[in-house]
């Protein structure tokens, strides 16, 4: 059985980014760069004002003394001179006036016709950006690797790039395994069968993910069966995500599902808490893992293992983002095997959750970090500073 680490590190030596495609602005939400997003502007393009006001020469400028309004200027205006003893009526985002070294806010100026006087006290601030001050042209303003979420979206566009070089989205099809398992809503129709609460779950994390789920289903512990349909998800995606089935009973088909279509394994076990039985390999082209059935243990390796997988599908740089953070209540000690404790974050700090069983489902809506516990720790109390993962 390998570690946690281990683990990481065979997803991350061996799973390869897809090809990358041409996307537009609008469809670029959540995919990852291919290539650097290089600056064809600079930020601001222009020497600007920061406020609605008058833009002066400041050693020009005494409270009380008129100046000479001689001209208005808005954004995306042509910019204007400003003569010796003038002022130049500006808003916010206009270009600056060449001879222009400051603008004064509104709230300090009384305008008479073409003349306007100013009030004391309404430096020091120039109320100037300099053109290029955020970026200039031709700077990398988001590199390969980046996730385009809305603030790297802001950058992205403000680049001129009509298009963006982005990883191909990963194709993923969910199956949740088990004869117990019926859609949520149909259950109480029949005394032993249970909601299939997951694939509903991992449908969501993998969207989050950056993936595109191509189907979602669960099967019956029918083992020709189930090798028909591993045959067939595995010709038609990148990723398959299947669930349940990957302990040891005779009855646990997940891997013998694809076996017929030669899994090759790239691992098998992993000594972490939940989630022992989780295990990741490859039919041809597709990549397949396996999540145990319990949900709670379906979701951390979900959270820990299925989301570096999609990463790299995506030609992601960034590995998991572990923050440390103070407990606000004690932390049991660890057994034999690394452990992922559910906890839920306030101003206080960390409370670990009173139910760690790995068949938890009402308490995973609480359970919003994953604390790291290495094997064979012995029991934290409140205050001290854990490492953590947002879940
Ligand atoms: N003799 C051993 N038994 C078990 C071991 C072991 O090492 N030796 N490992 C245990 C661990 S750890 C886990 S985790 C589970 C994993 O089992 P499976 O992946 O085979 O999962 P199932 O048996 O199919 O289901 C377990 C549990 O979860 C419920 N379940 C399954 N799928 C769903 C779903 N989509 N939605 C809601 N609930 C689901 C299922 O009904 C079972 O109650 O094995 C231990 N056993
Ligand atoms: O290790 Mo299993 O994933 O606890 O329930």
């Amino acid at each position: 059985m390998i570690t946690f680490d281990e683990a990481l590190a065979l997803i991350d030596s061996r799973v390869a980014p897809l090809g990358c495609e041409r996307v537009s602005m609008e469809e670029a939400a959540g995919r990852t760069l291919a290539v650097d997003a290089v600056a064809a502007l600079p930020s601001p393009r222009h020497t600007i004002s920061a406020m609605d006001g008058y833009a002066v020469r400041l050693d020009e400028v005494e409270p009380g003394v008129p100046l000479r309004v001689t001209g208005e200027v808005r954004p995306g205006q042509s910019a204007i001179a400003l003569a010796s003893g003038a002022a130049v009526r500006i808003f916010t985002g206009g270009v600056l006036p060449e001879g222009a070294n400051c603008v004064i806010m509104q709230e300090y100026a009384t305008r008479d016709g073409d003349s306007v006087q100013f009030a004391p006290g309404f430096g020091p601030a120039r109320h100037v950006r300099q053109k290029g001050s955020d970026f200039d042209r031709g700077d990398v303003v988001l590199s390969r690797g980046t996730k385009l979420d809305a603030r790297s979206l802001v950058a992205a566009a403000a680049t001129d790039a009509k298009h963006l070089a982005v990883y191909r989205q990963p194709s993923v099809s969910v199956l949740a395994t088990g004869d117990e398992l019926v859609a949520s809503g149909s259950a109480h129709e029949s005394a032993y069968a249970i909601p299939d609460a997951i694939g509903p779950a991992l449908g969501a994390m993998i969207q989050h993910g950056g993936g595109k789920v191509v189907s979602r289903g669960f099967a019956r512990d029918d083992l020709p069966a189930l090798e028909r349909l591993a045959g067939q998800l595995a010709q038609d995606v990148d990723l398959v995500v299947v669930t349940g089935g990957a302990s040891v009973g005779e009855r646990d088909f997940a891997k013998p599902m694809f076996a017929a279509h030669g899994l090759e394994l790239q691992f098998d076990r992993v000594a972490m808490k939940p989630g022992k039985p989780v295990w990741f390999g490859r039919v041809k082209d597709c990549w397949v893992i396996g999540l145990p059935g319990n949900p709670t243990s379906a979701m951390v390796t979900a959270r820990l293992l299925l989301d570096p997988i999609l990463g790299r599908l995506q030609g992601a740089t960034r590995g998991h983002l572990w923050r440390s953070m103070p407990l606000a209540s004690a932390l049991p000690a660890t057994g034999d095997r690394e452990t992922f404790a559910r906890a839920r974050w306030d101003a206080t700090g960390l409370t670990v959750l009173g139910n760690q069983d790995s068949g938890v489902q009402g308490g995973l809506a609480k359970a919003d970090w994953l604390i790291r516990c290495p094997s064979g720790q012995s029991e934290l109390a409140g205050g001290t500073m854990v490492s953590a993962l947002q879940f």
